[in-house]
């Protein structure tokens, strides 16, 4: 029987997917797997027997991925499950702050007599501005950018985007109008809306700070529906009050930022519908069975994808290890020594990482071979049969 932890609540569409080898664990430490949304676990002890994580959702930021990628723990993530929603509340933005409509309602709301009188005398000091026309920069062509972009395109919005790293999907699935920039730099003083949608890491930090506001127009609407992290907080909040950024829209509020009138701050709403989180969870929940039943690897962010299929041999051998040269030989070498034979392999590589299947013909002890892998370059071991 496989231990699964959940951290965050997991759409129960997901869950029901599990079959009755698994059984939904309270206490963590216990698991072989752990489903989560954005739960921190950068402070959380490792279980010892931690298989494999699923974040149910694109960013893995509240994740140590290095921490799991030396201990042999596969992370998973559900790219694209989360993008529609997101693309939506992206959209409603940019119309809701393009029309003031967060001032607007909350003054509506303060209106205790003679509303409809006092409505049309006061209605112009929220007047707005209609989106056809104006340019919309994207950064970050993934799911949720390519999608923003094409929806964007479709209301009239001229677009404009920046993805050194765009995968062949995203460039295939984007449409052919939207302009494509080599640098960053470039887009910023173009556009009168910009959305970013890069993940957090090292060199996404503070990507939007001081100098690249300042290259941006007067007045624009800054979008940030990826991570707090991304901006530089203290400069975005002088740009606000200088009348440099007309508006910043952020669904990662902070102490800081909530109070601030032209700042729209999100409760993290981006992925919270009912068909997101199911999708997330569905995806999440089949990536991890896949993985402690078979040994396959789908949307991993530490290790590659690998694919054998269902296991109908003997057995199944399950090897991590760093992607350094004479792996496969020194595996298939102690395999030889016992006298198994290999019905089908499968290594892939990702990085510094590597992962290989193997099928075999007989059943091996696992302890032994364990204790036989247990080289330099070898990070786990399992056997599936
Ligand atoms: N608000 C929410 O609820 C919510 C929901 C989903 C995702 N997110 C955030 O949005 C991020 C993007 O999600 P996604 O599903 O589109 O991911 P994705 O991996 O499909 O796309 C990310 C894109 O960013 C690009 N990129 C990376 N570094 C870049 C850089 N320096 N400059 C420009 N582009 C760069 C990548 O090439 C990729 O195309 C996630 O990592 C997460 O942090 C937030
Ligand atoms: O990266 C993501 O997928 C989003 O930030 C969604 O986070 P959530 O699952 O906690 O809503």
């Amino acid at each position: 029987m496989y231990k699964i932890a959940t951290l965050n609540k997991i759409s129960s569409k997901g869950l029901e997917r599990f079959s009755d080898k698994y059984t939904i664990v309270e206490d963590s430490a216990a698991a072989d797997g752990i489903l989560l949304r954005s739960q921190d676990m950068h402070n959380m002890e490792l279980p010892e027997n931690l298989l494999a994580i699923a974040r149910a959702g694109a960013g893995v930021n509240n994740i140590p991925i290095e921490k799991c990628s030396e201990k042999g723990i596969v992370v998973f993530n559900t790219p694209g499950a989360n993008a529609n929603a997101v693309k939506e509340l992206v959209l409603t933005s940019i119309l809701m702050s393009a029309r003031n409509l967060n001032s607007a309602i909350a003054w509506t709301k303060t209106l205790t007599e003679n509303v409809p009188k006092t409505v049309e005398k006061n209605k112009s000091q929220f007047a707005g501005h209609e989106i056809k026309g104006k340019t919309l920069g994207v950064i970050g062509l993934g799911a949720i950018g390519v999608m923003v972009a094409n929806a964007a395109k479709d209301l009239g919005m001229d677009v404009i985007g920046f993805d050194p790293y765009m995968s062949v999907q995203s460039a295939h699935e984007l449409s052919s109008s939207v302009d494509l920039y080599e640098a960053l730099d470039l887009i910023l003083p173009k556009c009168d809306y910009i959305t970013i949608h890069v993940p957090f890491m090292e060199n996404t930090k503070e990507l939007i700070n001081e100098k690249r506001l300042n290259m941006m127009k007067e007045g624009v609407c800054l979008l940030n529906f990826s991570r707090d992290q991304i901006v530089n907080e203290e400069d975005v909040l002088k740009a606000l009050d200088s009348g440099k950024l007309r508006k910043y829209v952020t669904d990662f509020p902070t102490d800081k930022i909530v109070c601030v009138e032209d700042a729209i701050c999100i409760p993290h709403l981006g992925a919270s519908t009912e068909e997101s989180e199911e999708n997330c969870a569905r995806m999440a929940v089949d990536q991890i069975m896949d993985y402690l039943e078979n040994g396959n690897i789908t949307n991993s962010v530490n290790f590659p994808t690998c694919n054998l299929g269902v296991c109908t041999s003997m057995g199944r051998i399950a090897v991590l290890n760093q992607n350094i040269p004479s792996m496969l030989g020194k595996i298939t070498g102690i395999l030889a020594e016992r006298n198994i034979n290999i019905s089908d392999l499968l290594n892939r590589s990702k990085g510094d990482l590597a992962y290989t299947l193997i099928d075999i013909d007989s059943e091996v002890d696992e302890e032994e071979l364990k204790k036989a892998l247990n080289v330099k370059g070898i990070i786990a071991v399992r056997v599936i049969q």
